[in-house]
């Protein structure tokens, strides 16, 4: 994908990440990869392959031993720690496996914890329109415990959104969620990049995950092996399988392609999966 700095919002220069000790594991092995504004990108690879170092190296949440890391044109690595939190907290959003929402607090004050912590006072037509979008209006004053997965997902996604992110870092997002809950907030995610411009990357082992994004980076051994704009979920499949990737990566995938998507899921959850397991995912189509 060829892009201008200016549409780069987040951008990894010959990054090195070595854990140390008497055998030192190179996690991240001269990783160079830019990620565009407006779009989604799918991380994926083996177990062990320097997934999550390297979603930790692009946000700022790990230092590189070399190599250079910008949000936008910020290069992380002038920040002190104090600024890196900042930035952290004000233009870039995570969205975990787990949720990391606080159980005491309910969901609008999860969803504004982060602008809480920033100092900033969000906008309540923009909260207002977050909310909306993760169809979560009616469950404000519900704790985490009293939503279901994918409520919980959403909230996190809504927390995600409230500051205006440049860049939303998801790991493993559908990884606590059914099949058809995990195609909701896909959807979701997705509209974020189409409707919003926003830019996600997002690590999965799930290859029909990975085919709502715009495009799949693979990696293996702490490189980057494979680059590749909407592959679909099949052939995402296959380039797993002959990197060794987990057994369970690719099974529900043969299993699930080999259906409508009717047959697999039923209701608003239906065309999304149809558009991942038939073909790639179109940007715009939301
Ligand atoms: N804190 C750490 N200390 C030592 N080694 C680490 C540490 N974190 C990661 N590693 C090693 O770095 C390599 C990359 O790990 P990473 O967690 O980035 O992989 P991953 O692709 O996200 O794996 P998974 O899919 O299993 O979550 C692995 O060999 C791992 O054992």
């Amino acid at each position: 994908m060829s892009v201008t700095s200016a549409d780069v919002a987040v951008s990894l220069e010959h990054v090195r990440r070595t854990y140390g000790g008497d055998q030192p594991v190179v996690a991240l092995d001269d990783v160079d990869v830019r990620f565009a504004r407006g779009t989604a990108t799918a991380v994926m690879g083996p177990s062990g392959s320097g997934k999550s170092t390297l979603l930790h190296c692009a946000a700022g949440l790990d230092r590189p031993d070399a190599g250079t890391v910008r949000i936008g044109s910020t290069d992380l690595a002038s920040l002190s720690e104090k600024r890196l939190t900042e930035l952290r907290r004000s233009r870039v959003g995570f969205v975990f496996q787990a949720f990391n929402l606080v159980g005491a607090l309910n969901v609008e004050q999860n969803i504004l914890l982060p602008s809480r912590l920033s100092g900033q006072r969000p906008d309540p037509a923009w909260v207002a329109e977050v909310v909306d979008r993760v169809g979560l209006g009616n469950r404000l004053r519900h704790r985490p415990a009293q939503l279901s997965g994918g409520q919980q997902q959403r909230a996190a996604i809504a927390r995600a959104l409230v500051t205006r992110p440049e860049v939303i870092f998801c790991d493993e997002p559908t990884g606590a969620l059914d099949t058809r809950t995990a195609a909701d907030v896909l959807s979701l995610l997705r509209s974020v990049v189409d409707q919003a411009g926003q830019t996600v990357v997002m690590v999965t082992h799930d290859p029909v995950a990975a085919s709502y994004a715009d495009r799949v980076v693979v990696l293996a051994d702490g490189r980057i092996v494979r680059d590749m704009p909407q592959p679909g979920a099949e052939r995402i499949a296959e380039h797993l399988a002959h990197l060794g990737g987990r057994e369970s990566d690719a099974r529900p995938v043969a299993q699930s392609v080999g259906r409508t998507a009717a047959q697999t899921f039923a209701g608003p959850a239906a065309q999304s999966l149809a558009r991942a397991t038939a073909r790639p995912a179109v940007r715009g189509e939301g």
